[in-house]
């Protein structure tokens, strides 16, 4: 180690997105290492509306290693955040940065202790996926402050040791995350199926239903159901593997018919497992079941169907559209139905690229007032509608993978002492 001093800090910063299983992981073989029963297929969202941002310090003048999330310092004795550190750690390559004159030496890393500092620009834990983007972020900076060697897909196999998930967060666009066969973990990751460019039609656009932190968490949500469901073992030898080869299909040829099809009955029977759990996981709820009745409705008044559904272990629903004509008679959908509480402003109830609400035609409450029934509802019995029961909605499109972030005024710590600016 050198340096004037030792006073020195070496820092990095990243950004890496979230991400929605269209088919999904529910269910582990390993605890420890985070062992999936079956595959897994993802859509990652555009980090320029919902993502983390992560940075990494180090300096031998910091006494011990220290996180902070969203600005309040947490504990890094988990076990998850253990496992990240001793993997990456093991890999840490040499690393010189001769205008500060310093130089770690490859051993260093293990006496060398860090600070983390990072921030979701979304709520964490309500069910929009924070602990994918975060465990991915820290092991993608953290790589990159350690000059590590290994590409995404290796770091994918130590992020999935934070959080399952998190793997798929290691790339942009289509992400698969191979469950693997070997004991140790080394084949469980994450290869990338196609880049955000492939299919970029494609709109989504989140309702936020509650952004309270859920009762049964993924972790133990899905051991539960792994214990005690007669129907999980079907879903993870039987019908997912098949799902997979299709889904892969329906992305390759942009083919929305499937792609729908899959992601729909896909998202309808893990919460069938949840159902089916012992006792019984309940995370959708009634806003959740309406939106997937409107959904559904539209869909088959439809030649073919204009939008898919998929709900993570909560109520929120990510939907997707074909192309941006149909995500605009969605918006009108949903603000039909799910109209905003009088005291909030559209401004604040339609986030991320608002320019869905421009082609819909909406400019303010009283666009939103005007709004009529859509035709496949016409002539019935009216549908109940109650303000306030979708907290916002988010719009954005499938995004990018993680990325370095070097200009240093994205940094979370403070440059000269490694503390949260
Ligand atoms: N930016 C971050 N950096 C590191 N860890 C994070 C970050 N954000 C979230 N986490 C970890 O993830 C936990 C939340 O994960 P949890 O699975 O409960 O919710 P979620 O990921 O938002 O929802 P879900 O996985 O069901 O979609 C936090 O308590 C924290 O430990
Ligand atoms: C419903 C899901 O979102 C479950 C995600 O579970 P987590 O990855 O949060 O669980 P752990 O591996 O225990 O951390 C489906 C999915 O993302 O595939």
């Amino acid at each position: 180690m050198g340096g004037e001093a030792e006073k020195w800090v070496l820092m990095v910063t990243a950004r890496t997105p979230t991400n929605i299983a269209v088919i999904k992981y529910w269910g582990k073989r390993d605890e420890t290492l985070i062992l999936p029963i079956n595959d897994s297929i993802s859509v990652t969202l555009d980090p320029s509306h919902l993502c983390t941002t992560t940075t990494v310090s180090v300096s031998p003048s910091f006494d011990q290693d220290r996180m902070w999330l969203n600005g309040k310092e947490i504990s890094l004795q988990g076990g998850r955040f253990q496992s990240c550190l001793r993997e990456i750690r093991a890999r840490a390559q040499d690393v010189e940065d001769k205008k500060k004159g310093i130089k770690i030496n490859k051993e260093d890393w293990q006496k060398l202790n860090l600070h983390i500092a990072s921030y979701n620009n979304f709520p964490t834990a309500a069910g929009l996926a924070s602990s994918a983007a975060g465990l991915a972020c820290l092991v993608f900076s953290l790589a990159k402050l350690m000059n590590l060697k290994e590409d995404n897909s290796q770091l994918s196999a130590i992020a999935r040791q934070g959080s399952g998930s998190a793997c798929r967060s290691l790339y942009g666009g289509f992400v698969k995350w191979c469950m693997g066969k070997e004991e140790n973990g080394s084949d469980s990751l994450a290869v990338q199926l196609a880049d955000e460019k492939h299919w970029d039609e494609l709109v989504i656009i989140i309702a936020v239903v509650s952004a309270q932190q859920k009762e049964t968490s993924s972790t133990s949500g899905m051991r539960d159901t792994v214990e005690t469901s007669a129907l999980i073992e079907h879903r993870a030898k039987e019908v997912v593997p098949k799902r997979i080869t299709e889904m892969e299909g329906a992305i390759q040829n942009r083919d929305f018919a499937t792609f729908t099809r899959l992601a729909c009955t896909d998202s309808n029977q893990f919460h069938a497992v949840c159902l089916d759990t012992y006792p019984p996981i309940f995370y959708m709820n009634d806003t959740s079941h309406r939106i997937i009745s409107c959904v559904e409705k539209w869909n088959r008044a439809e030649e073919t169907p204009q939008v898919a559904y998929t709900f993570d272990a909560g109520p929120n629903a990510v939907m997707i559209a074909r192309n941006r004509k149909t995500a605009a008679l969605l918006l009108q959908r949903l603000l039909y139905n799910f109209p905003p509480q009088s005291d909030t402003d559209l401004d604040s109830y339609i986030i991320g690229d608002k320019s869905i609400l421009q082609d819909a035609g909406i400019k303010d409450m009283k666009d939103v007032e005007a709004l009529t029934a859509p035709p496949e509802v016409k002539d019935k019995i009216p549908t109940e509608k109650s303000k306030g029961d979708v907290s916002y909605f988010i719009c954005t499109r499938p995004g990018g993978g993680p990325v370095v972030l070097s200009d240093e005024t994205h940094a979370l710590l403070n440059p000269l002492t490694g503390l949260p600016k």
